[in-house]
């Protein structure tokens, strides 16, 4: 069961104290992960790359997602649970509903999709039927073919304005959570002081109201070159359950990320 809750996280933004966020798609490492306080454990679609070996977050489907998500229910010690809703499960609001019920069902304690002002309808309905919404704004994955790569966005002034418009629009439509991957500093800066609800971030700096990283990544065990925003906590750590403590102790301290992994 999960011990920690959204009024737990808007307390810790209000308080100024950083949350600590990590991916988990098992029941084992859902029990470690939830055992060093880790505040919210994320059952994300880049299980599609990490555990399928896609080159993408597209093949993942909502029955594999509601899998994996059971799993991590089962092995959770107080963590708050989002899981992601995959690629095309929420195109039309009705979707939506479907495909949330199924992850929610699963043990999930709140969802996560990708893009901006165009589900503001789908994350009112969401919210006012009970379903709390993360919205994931910058780097969205699912979008990587037309975005034309795994990119930072947010860079001219004109993208900027939007991802602040769009961040202030999905709160105010009901998101109970705005999560930005891979965008300059001073911008996730700007959007997480603009908002009332806690700010998540992944590329995005050391001043939004907390981190998230892939933990197979923290780990240091994904193949081939890891983003810049990447830190290997077994570099420091002499067990895995070391180096979540690690990464969670860094994270509430606000020493990790450091500059050298965000972006100008
Ligand atoms: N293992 C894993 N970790 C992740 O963080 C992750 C996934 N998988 N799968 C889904 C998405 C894909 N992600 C990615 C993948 C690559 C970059 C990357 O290489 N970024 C460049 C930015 C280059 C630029 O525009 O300056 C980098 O150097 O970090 C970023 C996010 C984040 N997500
Ligand atoms: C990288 C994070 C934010 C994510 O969406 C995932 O793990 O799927
Ligand atoms: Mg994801």
């Amino acid at each position: 069961m999960s011990n920690i809750t959204l009024h737990t996280l808007s307390s810790m933004k209000q308080a100024g104290e950083k949350f600590a966020v990590l991916t988990a798609y098992d029941a084992c490492f859902s029990h470690l992960v939830s055992s060093a306080g880790t505040e919210v454990i994320l059952v994300g679609d880049s299980l599609g790359m990490v555990l399928q070996g896609n080159d993408s977050t597209l093949p993942v489907t909502v029955e594999e997602m509601a899998y994996h998500t059971q799993a991590v229910a089962k092995g959770n010690q107080g963590s708050l649970i989002m899981a992601d809703l995959p690629f095309m499960s929420y195109s039309t609001p009705e979707q939506a509903m479907d495909s949330a019920a199924a992850l929610m069902q699963a043990g999930a304690n709140m969802v996560k999709l990708e893009g901006g002002a165009w589900l503001a309808d789908t994350i009112s309905m969401l919210a006012e039927r009970g379903i709390p919404v993360c919205a994931h704004l910058g780097l969205t994955p699912q979008t990587v073919n037309k975005l034309g790569g795994y990119r930072v966005q947010g860079r001219d002034q004109e993208t900027a304005q939007q991802m602040i418009n769009d961040a202030v629009l999905l709160q105010d439509a009901g998101a109970s959570i705005i999560l930005l991957e891979c965008v300059p500093a001073i911008l996730a800066k700007e959007i997480t002081l603009a908002l009332d609800v806690p700010v998540i971030g992944i590329g995005a700096g050391a001043d939004t109201d907390a981190q998230v990283l892939v933990l197979h990544d923290m780990l240091g065990i994904t193949p081939g070159r890891s983003p810049k925003f990447v830190k290997n906590f077994m570099a420091d750590a002499d067990s895995i359950e070391a180096a979540v403590q690690l990464y969670v102790a860094e994270v509430k301290a606000g020493t990790f990320p450091a500059q050298e992994h965000g972006f100008a």
